[in-house]
C-alpha cells in the first residue's frame, strides 16, 4: 500500500555520505523556510553546516539558525555545488529549475512545492504512512499538499484495520497556505476593518478580514473543482497506493493565520464505531485525540498553531449511513509544521537514518 516508484532508468547520480550533510533550505526566507529553519535547530538535526537560499532580493540578509547568524545567498548555478540535501520551498518554478539540476550532482532534494508530486519516479511521503518510499528516490522526493498530509495522516492507521472506501474532505485553510504575504494581508485588512478604514487586497482575490471564501486556487471550468482541491484528491490515492479510491474536497480559505482544519468524512468496508476511532486515533504516531463532548472542546487551529501534532475529535456515527460503515471528524493541524516544514524535516531525518 504504498506510492509505486519507478526503477526502469539506472540511476548515475553521485552518491553522498548523509551522515553529518552540509543541509541548505532554498526559500529561506518563506513562510515555510522560516519554519523549516527552526525545525531543524529544534530537533537537533545532525547537520555539518547550514545553507540559505532565496532571491536576490534576500542576499546578504541575515537569518539564525539557533544563535548562530547565518548569510543568505542568492540561488543561482554558483551557489547549488557542495549540498547533501536541500530542503526545497520557494514555489514550483524554482523547484522545476533548480531541483533537477542539484538532484544531477548528487544532491537530495526534498521538495515542497507540487512540481513533482505526482511523476512516477518521485515519491511522496508522509514518514508516518509510507517512509519506506524514500529509499526508491532517484533524487527527488516531495513533500505533500498540506491538506493531504494533515488529512490522511490520521487516517492511515484506520485504513490499515478497516480500509476506507470513499474519503470526503472540507477544509477551513489559513492564510499561511498562501505565503508570508497573505497572512500580513489578513493582519492589515483585519486592523484596517476595525479602524473603519478601506482595504484593497493584493495577495488573495477577495476581503480577508471576517470573510470566508473559496480556495484561490485555480478553477478547472470543466470539472468545477480548483487545483488545491485536484492536489488533495490525486495526492491522497498516491500516498494511500490506492487508485481507486472515491474522495472528493471542498477547498475554502477562512481569516486564521497559521493552522489549517479539516471536516473529514470517510466510509470504511466494514461496519466502524466512534469507539474504535477513537481508540486508533489516541495512538496514532503524531496524533492527539481531542474530543471532549462534555466540555465541547475539540480541535481549534488556536492550540494547534506552533504545534508538531494534529489534533483530531469530533469524532461520531454518520447517522446518514444505515450500514453504520462511516464516521465524521474534525482535524486542526498547523500548516506550516506538519503541512509542510516538519513533514520535510522528518524526511530528512530519515535520509541521515
Ligand atoms: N506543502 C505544502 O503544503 C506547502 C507548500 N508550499 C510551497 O512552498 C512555497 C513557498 O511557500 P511560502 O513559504 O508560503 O511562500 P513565501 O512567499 O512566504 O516565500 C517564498 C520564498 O521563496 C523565495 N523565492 C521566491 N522566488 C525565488 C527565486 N527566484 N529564487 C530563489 N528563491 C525564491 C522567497 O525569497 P525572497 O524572500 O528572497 O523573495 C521566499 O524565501 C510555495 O510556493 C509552495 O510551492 C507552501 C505552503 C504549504
Ligand atoms: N496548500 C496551500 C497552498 C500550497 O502551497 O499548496 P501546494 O504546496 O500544494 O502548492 C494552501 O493552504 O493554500
Amino acid at each position: 500500500m504504498c506510492a509505486a516508484v519507478s526503477d526502469s532508468v539506472p540511476d548515475s547520480r553521485p552518491r553522498r555520505d548523509l551522515r553529518s550533510p552540509v543541509v541548505a533550505v532554498v526559500g529561506a526566507t518563506g513562510a515555510v523556510g522560516r519554519e523549516m529553519i527552526e525545525c531543524l535547530h529544534r530537533r537537533k538535526f545532525p547537520l555539518r553546516s547550514l545553507r540559505l537560499l532565496a532571491s536576490g532580493r534576500s542576499a546578504g540578509q541575515v537569518l539564525k539558525y539557533g544563535d548562530q547568524p547565518v548569510v543568505i545567498e542568492a540561488l543561482g548555478p554558483d551557489t547549488i555545488d557542495g549540498i547533501d540535501i536541500a530542503l526545497f520551498s520557494a514555489g514550483g518554478s524554482v523547484s522545476k529549475q533548480y531541483a533537477p539540476l542539484m538532484a544531477e550532482r548528487g544532491t537530495i532534494v526534498v521538495d515542497n512545492s507540487s512540481a513533482f508530486r505526482m511523476h512516477d519516479d518521485v515519491p511522496l511521503v508522509v514518514p508516518e504512512i509510507n517512509s519506506q518510499a524514500i529509499a526508491q528516490h532517484r533524487g527527488i522526493i516531495a513533500n505533500p499538499n498540506c491538506v493531504a498530509i494533515l488529512s490522511i495522516t490520521p487516517l492511515w492507521p484506520i485504513h490499515q484495520r478497516n480500509p476506507i472506501r470513499r474519503l470526503i474532505l472540507s477544509t477551513y485553510q489559513a492564510a499561511s497556505g498562501a505565503g508570508a504575504a497573505a497572512m500580513e494581508e489578513l493582519r492589515e485588512s483585519t486592523r484596517a476593518y476595525l479602524a473603519g478604514e478601506r482595504y484593497e487586497p493584493k495577495v488573495l482575490p477577495h476581503p480577508y478580514a471576517f470573510n470566508v471564501f473559496s480556495h484561490n486556487a485555480r478553477v478547472d471550468p470543466t470539472t468545477g473543482y480548483n487545483d488545491e482541491e485536484a492536489k488533495v484528491m490525486q495526492e491522497a490515492r498516491k500516498i494511500f497506493g490506492d487508485a481507486t479510491m472515491r474522495i472528493t474536497a471542498t477547498c475554502v480559505r477562512v481569516p486564521v493565520l497559521r493552522a489549517h482544519c479539516v471536516s473529514v468524512n470517510f466510509e470504511c468496508e466494514e461496519r466502524i464505531t466512534p469507539e474504535e476511532v477513537r481508540s486508533i486515533v489516541a495512538s496514532a504516531p503524531g496524533v492527539r485525540l481531542v474530543d471532549d463532548a462534555q466540555n465541547n472542546y475539540y480541535p481549534m487551529p488556536n492550540d494547534a498553531s506552533g504545534r508538531d501534532e494534529l489534533l483530531v475529535g469530533r469524532i461520531r456515527q454518520d447517522v446518514s449511513d444505515p450500514s453504520n460503515r462511516s464516521i465524521s471528524m474534525f482535524i486542526a493541524g498547523d500548516q506550516l509544521l506538519k503541512g509542510a516544514a516538519l513533514n520535510a524535516v522528518q524526511i530528512a531525518e530519515k535520509l541521515v537514518g
